[in-house]
């Protein structure tokens, strides 16, 4: 079988839980070969963000150049953007290359409390990534920023995915992961909106769960997956994932990535 292939672009996480790591352990444990192309570099670990270097524009868009001139790219994930300038260039060269799917993690504040997104970026995501996404996946606080609307219920999550959808993304992906009553998440297509249920489980460890899940739902289109099983697949993944979350660090641990695990739980063959 030919392999298939994925990209990421997003930032570094020094301490492995998110970003672009966590994006590269997703990849593999699908079997799906794994891309980068850094936006930043973040000195992080389980407790907190101690610095932030933002990559510089020209070179990002040189990586993309790089990898779209040589490499099949089957489908793009978006992370951790930072800035404008860091945008325009992600913007500049995605629309030169046009890949298939490209699912966008609107990512702006860590768990940490840190921002990863800058406040004034945030007008600049919306007019120029969130167009281009096949997905948008964000989580409740940036679905809140993204429509300036308060979510509290399964109502309000199905209005702010509509009103989203409305702004140009093809499919949006609502997590339920900063609910308090479960952690039920919600697509909507354009049609309908389709449920993921799932209880909350009772743990610290949830570094990176964002990423992870963007990062599954883009291996899963890579692998040929149609939208609604790719984000089925996708949620299965992530809660074996933070079912089996690693008690690492001092602060807020990583999930694990464990290719056996998948394959017993015959999400990946
Ligand atoms: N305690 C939990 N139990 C079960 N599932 C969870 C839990 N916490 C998060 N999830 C799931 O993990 C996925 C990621 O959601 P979440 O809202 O945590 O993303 P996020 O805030 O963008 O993550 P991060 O910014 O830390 O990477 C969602 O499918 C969510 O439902
Ligand atoms: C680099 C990076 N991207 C995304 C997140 C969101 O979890 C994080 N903590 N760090």
């Amino acid at each position: 079988m030919k392999i298939k292939t994925a990209l990421t672009i997003a930032g570094s996480d020094s301490s492995g839980g998110a970003g672009i790591q966590a994006d590269l352990k997703t990849f593999s444990a699908h079997g799906v070969y794994g891309m980068s192309v850094i936006t930043a570099i973040t000195a992080q670990n389980t407790q907190g963000i101690l610095g932030i270097q933002d990559v510089d524009p020209d070179i990002i868009e040189k990586q993309i150049k790089a990898i779209f001139d040589d490499l099949p790219v089957n489908s793009v994930k978006i992370g951790m953007v930072s800035q404008i300038e860091t945008i325009q260039a992600i913007y500049n060269q995605l629309t030169r290359y046009q890949p298939k799917f490209i699912v966008l993690d609107p990512v702006m504040i860590s768990k940490s409390g840190h921002h990863l997104l800058k406040p004034k970026s945030i007008q600049t995501l919306i007019k120029f990534l969130l167009p281009l996404a096949t997905i948008i996946t964000p989580n409740l606080p940036e679905a809140e920023v993204i429509t300036q609307k308060k979510i509290h219920t399964y109502q309000d999550m199905e209005e702010a995915a509509n009103k989203i959808y409305t702004m140009g993304a093809k499919n949006v992906f609502i997590k339920g992961g900063h609910r308090k009553e479960d952690a039920t998440d919600i697509l909507y297509d354009g049609q309908k909106f389709i449920y993921f249920k799932q209880q909350r489980i009772d743990t610290q460890n949830t570094h990176g769960t964002g990423c992870t899940l963007s990062s599954a739902i883009a291996a899963n289109l890579a692998l040929g997956f149609p939208i609604e099983k790719a984000v089925e697949n996708a949620k299965k993944y992530i809660t074996i994932a933070i079912n089996h979350s690693l008690d690492i660090g001092k602060g807020v641990g990583p999930t694990h990535h464990f290719y056996e695990l998948y394959q017993k739980s015959g999400i990946i063959n």
